[in-house]
């Protein structure tokens, strides 16, 4: 192991300097087959994400599904790839939240930077240049405002796996889950108001689609589901609705184990025959928009929606690189600052 032990290779300021990471998921870098491939591979590998026995599980991850899912997921990762930037929007986004990040903490001399747990660019670069520009302190952020063992707990875990391999480590304070912050309610309360100030017709429910879970993560102790409890009463306080006029479901549904529900699509779709045929989707377990808001929700729903009745559909935007989005990790990134300091 000794091997591993880097040098470090800036010297830490004598009074210590503290840097932010931002965490998160990670994305495939382009369209096609062999990127999508290798980016499933390693996510769908990780036992925080697939718990079962790799000698059962490999064997079905590298032949049906690594043969057939990476084309059905590459041409709907293609839907809504950002041409500009040649990117997957999640990238775009994370990478325009730690700019933007590093604007507001510039002036008291504290780094950003940004990591991916599966693919580029990797939480071990992220350290590696807190490191180069001193910093002996690092608050991770992982970007998942509801906690999951499948999500925040596997990226703190590689976290520490890169710290594994450095001899002079810094100090690491990872921050919790966000379910129902001030900060947060807040800007997702701005972002609803202000799409449905844009909108030409008011919608009769606005739902509120969070990423599944398999329900045997939740029997075990995962608290994702109960925290997106917590974001969504706060979000109907703040806005004042009720449970039907903001209805909580499950997107995202993977495999054949049953997940957390009630599922958004049999639900969304029910929803014209009961007479609501204007609705909105909100999706506070997103930071960012990604392959499942603007594909699985604007693309694949709105027709769902559409086909079974409905006349008016409307998505709401994630935070993304909103300033009430940026004002959230700036107060985050503040009471950690304050929790790294001793006197
Ligand atoms: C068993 C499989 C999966 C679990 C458990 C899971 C949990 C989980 N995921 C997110 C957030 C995101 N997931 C995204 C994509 C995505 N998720 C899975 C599977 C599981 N997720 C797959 C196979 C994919 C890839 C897309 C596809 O092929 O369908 C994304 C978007 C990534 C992007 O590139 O845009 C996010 C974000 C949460 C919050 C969560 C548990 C709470
Ligand atoms: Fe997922
Ligand atoms: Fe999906």
């Amino acid at each position: 192991m000794a091997f591993f032990f880097k040098k470090p290779r800036n010297a830490s300021p004598p009074h210590g300097r503290t840097g932010v990471l931002l965490l998160n998921l990670g994305t495939p870098d382009d369209t096609g087959y062999f990127a999508v491939r290798r980016y499933l591979s390693e996510f769908l590998s990780d036992r925080r994400v697939i718990e079962s026995p790799p000698l059962i599980w490999q064997p079905i991850l590298q032949g049906i599904i690594l043969t057939k899912r990476p084309f059905a997921s590459g041409a709907n990762y293609a839907r809504i790839w950002d041409r500009e930037e040649n990117a997957s929007p999640l990238r775009v986004y994370t990478q325009r939240q730690a700019e933007k990040l590093a604007l507001r903490l510039e002036s008291d001399g504290v780094p950003v930077e940004w990591g991916m747990r599966y693919g580029q660019p990797s939480v071990a670069q992220g350290v590696e240049s807190l490191m180069d520009k001193g910093c002996d302190r690092i608050i991770s952020i992982p970007l998942y405002p509801q906690y999951s063992a499948t999500t925040t707990a596997t990226a703190n875990d590689h976290l520490f796996r890169a710290l594994m391999k450095l001899r002079r480590q810094p100090s690491v304070l990872t921050m919790p889950s966000f379910p129902d912050h001030p900060l947060f309610v807040r800007a997702l309360e701005q972002s609803v108001r202000k799409t449905l100030e844009g909108l030409s017709f008011k919608p009769q429910a606005i739902v509120a689609s969070f990423h599944g879970l398999p329900k045997t993560c939740v029997e075990k102790g995962d608290s994702y589901q109960e925290e997106c409890q917590r974001t969504i009463v706060a979000l109907r306080k703040a806005l004042g609705f009720s449970d039907e006029q903001m209805p909580l479901t499950f997107q995202s549904r993977f495999g054949p184990l049953e997940w957390i529900q009630p599922y958004t699509a049999p639900y969304v779709t029910a929803l014209p025959k009961q007479g609501v045929t204007k609705i909105a989707v909100i999706m506070p377990g997103f930071m960012s928009d990604c392959i499942e808001t603007l594909d699985e929700i604007g693309n694949e729903l709105r027709e769902e929606f559409m086909h079974a009745g409905g006349e008016e559909f409307a998505m709401i935007p994630c935070l993304n690189d909103t300033d009430e989005a940026i004002d959230l990790l700036e107060g985050l990134s503040r009471s950690a600052l304050k929790g790294f300091q001793f006197s």
